[in-house]
């Protein structure tokens, strides 16, 4: 584990809209995030890229404040996560992994509850919720429990949650792992447009043409270490990310040799 003295500065004001610094965190011997250091600048739209088990989720959960690092810290707008909980909690939105929600209720009441958890004004939620499941399209879920949604319900509900309070950064883990073309497109432009409107939008994700497509800046994440980090065109280069990041993990080729009983 790192010494708390050799982490890096403190992020400079006006800040990113969020930076950590240093985070660390071992399962037992399995060292999930060696050290991470991050800066997302406000108005960015980043793609945190990695294999399964790289441990984008464990740094996404560090990040938010849904799981204590060994060490390290982490700021969202400015304020310390885990030394000012509340004030920076109130400032994003966040999609965790395996979308640990609420799920006995059903999606207006999810909502709702959400809403008055943040201490909005019961008209407001009503409003914005309607409007929310309308565009996700859940409205004809009606009173089905989130727990009996499908893995994609699941996650549209998840981001509608996210989404409720306006936040000026949203930290969402896979957004569009499990859901339909349709929906990921939708989720795509509702994401999109909320960063040309001067939000931030960080996600993980595996699926390279997505982060192509949409993100301005990428982090490339392998067995707990940034390997790659900037803006998406100096990242790649010249080359396609793809091929950035076969390289940077180190990918295997088949060889025709395996499963040769199969
Ligand atoms: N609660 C836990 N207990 C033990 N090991 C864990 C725990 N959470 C994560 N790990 C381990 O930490 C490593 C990183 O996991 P993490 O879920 O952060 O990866 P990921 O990049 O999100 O993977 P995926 O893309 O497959 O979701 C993995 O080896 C995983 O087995």
């Amino acid at each position: 584990m790192p010494d708390e003295t050799e982490l890096h500065d403190e992020p400079s004001a006006p800040g990113p809209a969020l930076a950590v610094r240093g985070l660390y965190k071992a399962f037992d011997a399995k060292v999930a995030v060696a050290g991470v250091d991050l800066t997302v600048p406000a108005g960015s739209f980043f793609g945190l890229l990695g294999p399964n088990g790289a441990g984008k989720t464990t740094t996404l959960s560090m990040a938010v404040g849904l799981l204590r690092p060994d060490a390290g810290r982490a700021w969202v707008l400015g304020h310390d996560v885990w030394a000012d909980p509340v004030l920076a909690k109130a400032q994003f939105g966040a999609l965790p992994d395996g979308v640990r929600l609420f799920d006995r209720l059903s999606g207006p009441e999810l909502l709702a509850y959400t809403g008055l958890l943040r201490g909005m004004d019961p008209a407001v939620v009503d409003q914005r919720a309607a409007e929310l499941l309308d565009v996700l399209t859940l409205t004809e879920a009606g009173r089905t429990l989130v727990v009996d949604y499908s893995a994609g319900m699941k996650k549209k509900i998840g981001l509608a949650c996210a989404l409720l309070h306006a936040p000026r950064l949203l930290v969402l883990d896979e957004p569009f792992e499990a859901v339909d073309p349709v929906s990921g497109a939708l989720i795509r432009d509702i994401l999109s447009r909320y960063v040309a409107g001067g939000g931030t939008v960080v996600f993980s994700s595996h699926v390279m043409e997505v982060v192509e497509r949409l993100c301005s800046h990428v982090a490339i994440l392998d067995a707990g270490t940034i390997k790659a980090v900037g803006a998406v065109d100096e990242v790649r280069a010249g080359r396609r990310l793809e091929e950035v990041f076969v390289e940077a993990v180190g990918g295997r080729t088949a060889t025709g040799d395996e499963l040769a009983w199969l």
